[in-house]
């Protein structure tokens, strides 16, 4: 019998040594398609026949579309494994590989630091309301005629973390270290120790209480357009919200029309319904800030994700089993 086969969706840019070393164990092999169409194509003629494993990554949706119930179905019958590189899996239907006995993983806790780090400066900017002035200065306005209404200090100030992982656990220890009074929602109460002092409360009273409310939860179908136009009825007047997770959970257009009502005084973006196209509403809304989807863009996170994922390929060849698998299937 041959070797396995891993399939390589997306690209290696840092952990080259430890994939390389992969190849003492199975044959690395990448699709020659540059569209979804042909890939399924390649799928369906057998060409990844013997693949046991794949390593994709976020960006390879540009080739291959979403891993959803069409694709899932014309994978390899070899294929065990998929390894994603990213915390995020809602470009992969879990409930598709379940039923096909695929297990999945993601990338926890690497991604933790550096996107809360894009949190605490997303927070930290629409509070003080540094984009209008940031760019009047490159327009040679110093801080704008006229200049911006005064910010706000996070001290003192309650932040509202809906969803309380490893993401929303380290910015609950960031926003300490600015004053703020952190408060939590999350399917399940944390232990006190997970919770590290953050006080749990509703649904509703994380959006009514709230001066700054954080999203950092997943998206899945229960969690889509989680706030829409009902749910920032219930906000207090100029609340601050700030999403690093997916842009779907909040429903954008909701979103420019509480923006522009004045309900929410600003808006710390990283993410977007429709990457990489951003609601017209918000480009021409100099308040707000908006990052393009760059939680986890330093090269000391970047590594660490990519050893992750190298380390779940590792494992399905080594043992048949992932180092993690996503809380879907935890139990399967
Ligand atoms: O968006 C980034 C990730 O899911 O890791």
């Amino acid at each position: 019998m041959g070797k396995p086969k891993v399939l390589l969706l997306g690209a290696i840019d840092h952990a080259h040594e430890s994939w390389n070393s992969l190849s003492s164990l199975a044959d690395l092999v990448a699709p020659e398609a540059r569209s979804r169409a042909d890939f399924l194509a390649e799928c369906s003629a057998g060409k990844f026949d013997g693949v046991v494993a794949t390593y994709r990554t976020f960006a390879s949706v540009e080739i291959t579309g979403v891993f959803d119930a069409e694709l899932v179905k014309l994978l390899p019958e070899s294929l065990k494994f998929i390894c994603h590189n990213g915390a995020g899996y809602d470009q992969v239907d879990v409930h598709a590989c379940s039923e096909r006995g695929i297990k999945v993983s993601n990338v926890p806790t690497a991604v933790d630091d550096a996107t809360a780090d894009v949190n605490m400066f997303l927070i930290l900017g629409a509070l003080r309301g540094f984009n209008t002035s940031m760019l009047a200065l490159r327009e040679g306005k110093w801080r704008g005629h006229p200049p911006p209404p005064l910010g706000h200090d996070p001290e003192g100030k309650t932040l509202g973390i809906l969803g309380m992982g490893g993401i929303g656990r380290n910015l609950k220890k960031k926003a300490d270290a600015f004053g703020m009074k952190v408060v939590y929602h999350n399917r399940n109460k944390l232990s006190e120790e997970l919770a590290g002092g953050a006080g749990y409360v509703s649904f509703e009273t994380l959006l009514s209480d709230s001066d700054v409310i954080s999203l950092n939860l997943p998206l899945n179908k229960n969690t889509r357009h989680l706030i829409s136009t009902k749910e920032f009825e219930k906000m207090k007047k100029g609340v601050v919200i700030v999403n690093t997770a997916r842009g779907a959970v909040m429903d954008e257009d909701a979103l420019v029309k509480a923006l522009d009502a004045g309900v929410v005084w600003s808006c710390g973006l990283d993410v977007y319904e429709e990457e990489p196209k951003v609601h017209p509403g918000l480009v021409a809304n100099p308040h707000v800030m908006l990052v393009p989807h760059m939680g986890t863009w330093t090269y000391e996170t970047q590594l660490a994700m990519e050893e992750w994922n190298i380390g779940n390929v590792r494992a399905a060849l080594e043992k048949g089993k992932l180092n993690n698998v996503v809380p879907e299937q935890a139990e399967v």
